[in-house]
């Protein structure tokens, strides 16, 4: 288990570029599996999650060709369905939650596919009903077997259909679009998720040949094709590492310029860090973020506490919910900070509390943050970080506290934030891994 020591109370500054999307990058790489043809892709993270889909594709046959640091190209021309049912499989699926995007693919392309239940960020229930329920309206049969702990799909034919999802569920709609792209006929998603990485897979699929439209929208409506081609993909940046370098460089009265952001695609993102009276100034693509000694947290128009509450999108996401609530901690004024999504995300606030933060975890959707104002800064302290978020928003803390912090469990955050630490180093933190 690998940690941080954080030296705490530096002011960082500097210029720091965003890594692609990680969300988005466990789509696209699953979409691959579509076509026999090369999908060249590039701005692709160098993290946990994502080399672990690209091993688990390795493991496939899939051929893949790694073109510069951030880019490969992959071809998944001869696919290997025995290696469903080989021990390694169901261990390597099982560690990661972006493995159950291999099952629309090869679902739509060989007619079957199984993946044991999928493992990512321990934030509460996460269940799959979405994808399976989607993918039998499709006409695939769907079994979970307790004996091993596999969901089954198989289908000698995809058929298009209307669906309703029950939830807009990110990785579920995902899913949905995958098979249905090479169903037969016409499949209708309302209530389809549209985040930034949906709208991205969908416009991958369309190069391939696919017939995917209403993109950015609920409502798509995808026309099935006998086959997808190659194409060519560039990630967006990670919207929600632009997001925690926002809550960083506020906590830290940090000047940080945020390079090459796409603030086109990062919906209400910065709006609501500016509701906790962050200033950020776009630059043409860059944001910056000058050192502010005092932010001061909005109110509603009637004068009543602001909420902070996650959404689907183009409501503020769940990933950024962690680091609003860390970032108010040193704000002036209170925040009601609601995590609707999860129920088991706002626990890590006992550390904050132990750092010294005023917050009371109202239930385990709520969180009320009064703002210290920098009265006085944080405490260092010893913490493990639970999940992929909270563990940044604990290095956030950490970096804006008195004293050195050691965070342990740093695989959490490696799954996501590419060398976090020598990136935050290079402008003016002192984390050290060991
Ligand atoms: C690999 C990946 O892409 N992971 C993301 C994906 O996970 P993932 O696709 O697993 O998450 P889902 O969108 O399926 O659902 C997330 C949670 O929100 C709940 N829910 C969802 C939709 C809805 O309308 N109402 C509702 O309550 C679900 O029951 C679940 O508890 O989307 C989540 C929600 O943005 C993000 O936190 C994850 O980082
Ligand atoms: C919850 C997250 O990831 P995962 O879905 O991979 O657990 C996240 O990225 O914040």
């Amino acid at each position: 288990m690998a940690s941080f020591r954080v030296k705490g109370g530096q002011r960082l500054k500097g210029e720091i570029q965003p890594q692609g999307a990680k969300n988005e990058a466990l789509q696209i790489i699953s979409a691959v599996l579509l076509t026999a043809e090369p999908v060249h892709i590039k701005k692709i993270p160098d993290i946990r999650d994502v080399n672990k889909l690209i091993e688990l594709l390795a493991d496939f046959g899939v051929q893949i060709e790694k073109t510069g640091p951030e880019s490969y190209i992959f071809t998944a021309k001869d696919v290997n369905l025995d290696f469903l049912e080989s021990d390694q499989f169901k261990e390597k699926a099982a560690s990661l939650r972006g493995s159950i995007m291999i099952l629309g693919p090869l679902l739509a392309r060989f007619g079957k596919g199984k993946i044991p239940k999928p493992g990512g960020d321990k934030i509460g229930r996460r269940r799959l009903d979405t994808h399976f329920i989607g993918f039998q309206k499709l006409g695939a049969k769907f079994d979970y077997h307790i004996g091993t702990g596999f969901y089954n799909v198989s289908a000698k034919e995809l058929t298009g259909t209307y669906l309703h999802l029950d939830e807009a569920s990110v990785t579920g709609t995902a899913n949905i679009i995958m098979a249905a792209s090479m169903a037969k006929g016409t499949t209708t998603v309302y209530n389809a998720a549209c985040e930034p990485y949906i709208q991205q897979l969908c416009k991958m699929i369309n190069r391939m040949g696919g017939k995917i439209s209403g993109i950015g929208s609920n409502l798509l409506v995808i026309e099935g094709v006998e086959s997808l081609g190659g194409t060519e993909h560039t990630m967006l940046p990670d919207m929600i590492e632009i997001g925690s370098f926002i809550g960083l460089a506020a906590m830290t009265q940090s000047e940080i310029t945020i390079k090459d952001a796409r603030i086109d695609q990062l919906g209400i993102i910065p709006d609501t860090f500016r509701r906790l009276g962050i200033n950020l100034e776009f630059r043409g693509d860059d944001i910056f973020i000058p050192a502010q000694e005092h932010y001061v947290i909005d109110s509603f128009i009637d004068g009543s506490i602001l909420t902070i509450a996650d959404a689907i999108w183009p409501g503020f996401t769940p990933d950024l919910i962690s680091i609003i609530l860390v970032t108010a901690t040193q704000a002036r004024g209170t925040v009601l900070v609601h995590q609707k999504m999860f129920e088991s995300r706002l626990f890590f606030v006992d550390k904050l509390i132990d750092m010294g933060a005023q917050i009371i975890l109202c239930d385990p959707h709520r969180a009320t943050v009064i703002g210290l104002d920098r009265a006085f800064p944080l405490r260092s302290i010893q913490m493990t970080s639970p999940d992929i978020r909270a563990g940044v928003s604990l290095l956030i803390a950490a970096l804006s506290a008195e004293g050195t912090s050691t965070i342990h469990n740093v695989e959490q955050i490696d799954r996501g934030y590419q060398y976090i630490e020598k990136r935050l180093n290079a402008i003016g933190a002192q984390i050290e891994r060991f």
